[in-house]
This record gives structure tokens, C-alpha cells and sequence, in this order.
């Protein structure tokens, strides 16, 4: 019987020279594609050509290479198998030991701007997936190694084998899952080139970026996962700069704080508590929008998140170590202020730049099911404010109320939230009827609700709504619009004095 043989074709090359050599050294005969054959070679190393066990060259500029019998014979072939190894015989093929393949760069190759459907195409491998799923299939005979973080394991493996089984079935799984995530990547992409926007099935693709402690309670486990394109300005990308790893329930609730804050183009502040916001502020300084962040709720914001659209200093970041506060999110921090905050063991830090970038398709699962839609975007430009009483908001009112709207819409339905002078003053979240969600906001503003706006993210289905308003003092409300019983809602208003806009876009949020 003549010596193992381990056949490597590598796109990505990194430490494929240091691995090869150990493979010689341990008695394996190398077989290598053009390329990587070529690489092996200029090291020094003794390499068979692929083209030696086709006896066929390589054609179509490199698109068929290694498919061939003499190559998935000699890596499917089970060793125990009888008719199977006379097969081999008869047919002069050899066995493979070992696979070293990773592929074509496809999904750097798409990440690239402005790449072309051809670039895209012609890096989509089809020989590698083919021996690296043979050799997959067979691992009870055949090492398969797609990721050159392995190749010291494996070494290790080799040179004592009594776990090489285990270390096997291992590798050919995380094969599968790595040609998985490569036709998942292919195949989103062709959809998306083919404008299909719900296709007949869904291939979802993440990439782990850490195991957590814990998921939303102690004894759930869980694990946080990232797009493989997300955009810069995603919780995914956030710098941490100091304090303990990030939980399940500081990721969701950072990330609700990421997204209101992204809705402001003026200096602005964001705390969020459970995913809801509890104060939300805009300024034209970051400390001036921070102090009506504080301000709207100066008791839920203790142990929340707060996000910042501008960078941190040293005014602000004083402010911010006066509370206890579980993260502070912001595209930036000056030395002055992270000199005071790190001071605070238990405050995380976290960098991400803040921008809107392109709306993101949203996914959320229920028992057995997986629920996919478009991001709650809107252009504002495009919205229309229909004015439907007989009395106009003034210009403050106006600024108040389209300010009350960006934030409402990311609060739990049934949402009503009340703001004045650029801040939030009460935020009902979440409630089983809206006359409720009002009641908790009115009663959270207290005297702060008179002239207050008032923002509901679906229509009022009576005007029940319109009553606790006005007993609170509220002067302007602003609302989708849409109900049979719009007349009595305005009617009321009008009694009242209360200036009504309608947007004719509803913003529910589960
Ligand atoms: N067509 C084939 O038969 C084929 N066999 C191997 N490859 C790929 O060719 C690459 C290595 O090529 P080279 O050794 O020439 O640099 C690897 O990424 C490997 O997955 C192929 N290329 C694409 O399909």
C-alpha cells in the first residue's frame, strides 16, 4: 500500500504552506490544483498535480479542475467496503485521506461595491463544495478541513488518532454547514438579482459573533448571531470599549435605543428600558438634549441604555456618571469623557457609527413559522399632515408633534406618547386598549401634560382618547387616521380646541 495522500486546493492560502509540510513529514503524498500547487512548490515542497490523477487538464479556465471520477471515487469510496474497494481496483483510483479545500471568495467578492454579475458568477466554486461534500459524507475514512483555523488540530489529530473519528464527524459537519451558508449566500444573491422578493423558500444565513451567559432569564441559553452583511452602523459592529460582555437583554435593548436614536438628524439623546424608550430628547447641543432625555423620566432611566447621534464629552459624560446606567451607545467618545466614565466599573461603552443606511428586511419567529417584512421606514417628505380640525398646530405644536412621532413609532403597541419642547414627557406602552396607553402616559407627564402633544400609533377607535387628552390638558394631537369614528374623535377635538393631524400611516410595533 503506498503512502496517504491529502489533496488541498485553497483559495485562501494562509498557513496552507506550514500545513502541507506536516503532512508530508507525517507520510502524506500532496496532490494540489494549479495555484496552490504552485504555492507548495515555491516552498520547497514536492507536489502531484491534480492533472496526474485525472490524466485530464485543467479546463474553462479553471471551472473544472478537480471534478472528476478518478477524484470523488477515491474520496467516497468506503474503506470497509468490499465492492467498493474492487471498484477502485478495477478501475486503477487511488483513495484520498484528507480534503483541504476552501473556496472561491463569493461572498468577499459581492461585498465588494459596484461588482459585476460576471465577478459574481465566475467566483461561485463548484468543484471545492463537490470534495468537500464527498469528503463530508465519507469523513468515517476522510479528514475534511474548510477553515485554516483547523489545520493545528488536525495536525495534533493525526500524529495521535485516537479522537481522529470524533474529530472527523466534527469537521464534516461544520463542512456542511460552511457549503450551507455558501449556497445560502448564492442563492440570496441570485434572488435578489431576479427581484424575487419572497421566494418559495428562505434560506437565512448568520454567523455566530458570541455565546452569551444567559438568554432573557438565567436559564435560557443563548448565543448572538450576525448578518453577514451588516450594515456599519449596527449593534453588531459596536466597538465595546469598556465594562462587562453585553447580555441578551442589553443587545435588544441597545439596539432599540441604536434605531430611535438614528431617526434624529439634530444632536439627540435616547433611553431606552425594555425596549421601549423612557426619555427621548433632541437639542442643539448633545448636553441640552441629554438633560431632556433625563428629565422626562428621571426615575425609569436608572439602569437603562441611553444612545447619543453625536460624540460624547467630557459635559455630558459628567452628567451620564451620575446615574447607574447599564450602556451608553454613541459614534464616538472624547478622551475627557472616557476618562470619567470608565471610571464606572459596571457602565458599558460601546462605539458604532449612527446613520440610517438601507431599511433592513426584519425577521421574527413564531412556534414554527418565520415572519418576514420590511423595515418601518418612512420618508418623511412623503408624509402627508392633514390637519383635520378647525384649529392649526401653531409651529411649536408642529415640531413637537413630528418629533412625538419618530419616537412613538418604536414604542410597543398599543402606543401613546405625550412630549413637549423637544422631550418626551410620558410614554404609554404596550396596553391591551389605547385609552389605557393614554392613561399611563397622562398620569407618567402629570402637570407637564398641559399643552402637551399627544402621538398615537394607530387611529382612536372612539373618542374616549380625545377626552382623557383634553382633561389633561393636551393641545394638539397628531394620529394615523382611519376610523369609522373619526368624526367624533374631530368633533371632540373641536369642542375642545384641540388642534388634530392626521398621517394616514399607522406605525404598530409587537
Ligand atoms: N472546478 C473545479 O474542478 C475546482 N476544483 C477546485 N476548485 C477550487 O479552486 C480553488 C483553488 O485553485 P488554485 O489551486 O488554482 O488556486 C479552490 O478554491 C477550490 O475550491 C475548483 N474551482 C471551481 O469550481
Amino acid at each position: 500500500m503506498g503512502n496517504k495522500r491529502a489533496l488541498i486546493s485553497v483559495s485562501n492560502k494562509t498557513g496552507v504552506i506550514n500545513f502541507a509540510k506536516q503532512l508530508t513529514e507525517l507520510g502524506y503524498d500532496v496532490i494540489s490544483t494549479g495555484g496552490t500547487k504552485k504555492a507548495l512548490e515555491e516552498a520547497g515542497l514536492n507536489v502531484i498535480s491534480i492533472s496526474e490523477i485525472t490524466h485530464f487538464p485543467e479546463i474553462l479556465d479553471g471551472r473544472v479542475k478537480t471534478l472528476h471520477p478518478n477524484v470523488h471515487a477515491g474520496l467516497l469510496a468506503k474503506r470497509d467496503d468490499n465492492h467498493h474497494m474492487a471498484a477502485l481496483k478495477e478501475q486503477a483510483i487511488e483513495t484520498i485521506d484528507l480534503v483541504v479545500v476552501n473556496l472561491y471568495p463569493f461572498k468577499e467578492t459581492i461585498a465588494q461595491e459596484g461588482v459585476s454579475f460576471e465577478d459574481a458568477i465566475e467566483n461561485i466554486d463548484i468543484g471545492g463544495p463537490a470534495m468537500l461534500r464527498a469528503a463530508a459524507k465519507n469523513h468515517q475514512d476522510v479528514t475534511v478541513v474548510v477553515d485554516p483555523a483547523d489545520y493545528g488540530t488536525v495536525v495534533d489529530h493525526l500524529k495521535d488518532s485516537s479522537s481522529l473519528k470524533e474529530l472527523n464527524r466534527k469537521l464534516a459537519a461544520k463542512v456542511y454547514r460552511h457549503t450551507a451558508q455558501y449556497d445560502a449566500l448564492v442563492a440570496n444573491y441570485l434572488t435578489e438579482e431576479a427581484e424575487e422578493k419572497f421566494p418559495e423558500t428562505k434560506t437565512v444565513t448568520y454567523e455566530r459573533q458570541q455565546t452569551l451567559r444567559y438568554g432573557e432569564n438565567p436559564h435560557q441559553s443563548a448565543a448572538f448571531y450576525k448578518h453577514p452583511f451588516a450594515e456599519n452602523s449596527s449593534l453588531v459592529n459596536a466597538k465595546q470599549l469598556h465594562g462587562k460582555e453585553l447580555s441578551y437583554n442589553n443587545i435588544q435593548d441597545a439596539d432599540s435605543a441604536l434605531t430611535i436614536v438614528k431617526e434624529f438628524e439634530e444632536p439627540a439623546a435616547v433611553a431606552v428600558k425594555h425596549t421601549n424608550p423612557c426619555g427621548v430628547g433632541i437639542g442643539h447641543t448633545l448636553k441640552e438634549a441629554y438633560d431632556r432625555a433625563y428629565n422626562a423620566d428621571p426615575v425609569s432611566i436608572f439602569g437603562g441604555i441611553v444612545a447619543f447621534n453625536r460624540e460624547v464629552d467630557e459635559v455630558v459624560a459628567q452628567d451620564l456618571s451620575q446615574i447607574f446606567l447599564e450602556i451608553v451607545i454613541a459614534p464616538s467618545f472624547t478622551e475627557e469623557a472616557l476618562n470619567i466614565l470608565t471610571q464606572k466599573k459596571n457602565i458599558r461603552l460601546l462605539e458604532v457609527p449612527v446613520d440610517q443606511g438601507e431599511p433592513q428586511e426584519k425577521l421574527s419567529t413564531v412556534s414554527g413559522g418565520l415572519l418576514i417584512q420590511d423595515e418601518d421606514r418612512y420618508v418623511e417628505s412623503e408624509m402627508q399632515y392633514d390637519v383635520v380640525t378647525d384649529r392649526e398646530p401653531s409651529d411649536e405644536e408642529w415640531t413637537n408633534m413630528k418629533f412625538a412621532w419618530k419616537v412613538m413609532k418604536h414604542v410597543k403597541s398599543n402606543a401613546i406618547l405625550l412630549a413637549t419642547e423637544k422631550q418626551t414627557i410620558g410614554v404609554g406602552a404596550g396596553q391591551m386598549n389605547r385609552v389605557g396607553a393614554a392613561n399611563i402616559a397622562i398620569e407618567q407627564a402629570g402637570e407637564k401634560a398641559k399643552g402637551a402633544v399627544m402621538a398615537s400609533d394607530a387611529f382612536f377607535p372612539m373618542d374616549d382618547t380625545v377626552e382623557a387628552a383634553h382633561q389633561a390638558g393636551i393641545r394638539a394631537i397628531i394620529q394615523p387616521g382611519g376610523s369609522k369614528r373619526d368624526a367624533d374623535s374631530i368633533k371632540k377635538c373641536n369642542e375642545y380646541g384641540i388642534a388634530m393631524v392626521f398621517t394616514g400611516v399607522r406605525h404598530f410595533k409587537h
